[in-house]
């Protein structure tokens, strides 16, 4: 039985409420960051897992998380940065207000929980400390309608190398990269077709495909600094 909580940001729903559930389930206590109160947030907590409040728009709001966090728990057995804001680029200019909104959540925010959480998973008595990243699959290879969105996930498969230097033997640091797990209510017929297309094995496997990398990860005593391609193989085409 893990002691240490293991928190997973944007727990609420998707991949990160499946990941949140399946760590539950394996005997791990769980915290997850949600934005906006809802029946989710209230079913999680029925289980027994903990949501705290968090907005990543703003350095304050990322603070503000932070000094909740510390007050809440004096252990962590992981960190699993999953909130993700996904937003294309401007049609007619690019998008400064979401390029800045997307750096807050995708960069800035791990960058200071993984810092001022460091205390905290080194305070955790169990064999092995851990931070993943989920970033994606555009981080390595670029996105023409997604470029805010790309770069920014770019930084955070970046803080996998340098915190992985940093913190070890204490704490390994590793990442995912998806493509195309989950569809949006919004993707059509095509838009399946051009994931499918982009895939060599069959696209849209769902939530459990990421779960084994994150289990995986946390299980292993031999991986540090490295990013887990889970994208159906687009990568080799
Ligand atoms: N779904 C897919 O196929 C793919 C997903 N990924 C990555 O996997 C991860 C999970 O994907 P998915 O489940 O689809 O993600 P979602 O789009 O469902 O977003 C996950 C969570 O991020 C939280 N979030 C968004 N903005 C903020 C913010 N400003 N402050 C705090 N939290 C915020 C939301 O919290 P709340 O709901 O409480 O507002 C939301 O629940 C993401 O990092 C995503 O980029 C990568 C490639 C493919
Ligand atoms: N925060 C999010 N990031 C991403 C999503 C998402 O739904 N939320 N989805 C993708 C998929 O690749 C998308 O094409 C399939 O719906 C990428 N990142």
């Amino acid at each position: 039985m893990s002691q240490a909580p293991i928190l997973i940001t944007g727990g609420a729903q998707r991949l990160g409420r499946y990941c949140a559930e399946r760590l539950y389930d394996d005997g791990h206590p769980v915290i997850i960051t949600y934005r906006r109160e809802r029946p989710a947030v209230e079913a999680l907590r029925r289980r027994g897992i903990t949501a705290l409040y968090a907005d990543f728009a703003s350095e304050a709001g990322i603070m503000t998380f932070i000094e909740h966090l510390k007050s809440t728990v004096p252990a962590l057995r992981a960190i699993i940065h999953n909130a993700s804001h996904w937003q294309p680029d401007g049609e007619d200019e690019p998008h400064a207000a979401g390029f800045e909104l997307m750096f807050r959540v995708h960069m800035q925010a791990p960058y200071l929980i993984s810092l001022h959480g460091r205390a905290l998973l080194e305070a955790c008595s169990e064999p092995m400390r851990d931070i993943i990243h989920i970033t994606d699959y555009s981080a390595a290879h670029g996105s023409h309608r997604h470029i805010a969105y790309a770069a920014t996930k770019a930084g955070l498969e970046n803080l996998t190398l340098s915190l992985a230097g940093l913190l070890a033997p204490a704490i390994k640091v590793n990442g995912v990269a998806p493509a195309g797990i989950m569809l949006n209510d919004s993707d059509d017929d095509a838009y399946l077709e051009h994931l499918n297309r982009r895939a060599v094995l069959p696209a849209v496997p769902g939530p459990g495909v990421i779960w084994q990398s994150v289990r995986y990860l946390l299980d292993n005593p031999f991986v540090t600094g490295t990013t887990l391609a889970v994208d159906g193989g687009r990568h080799v085409k």
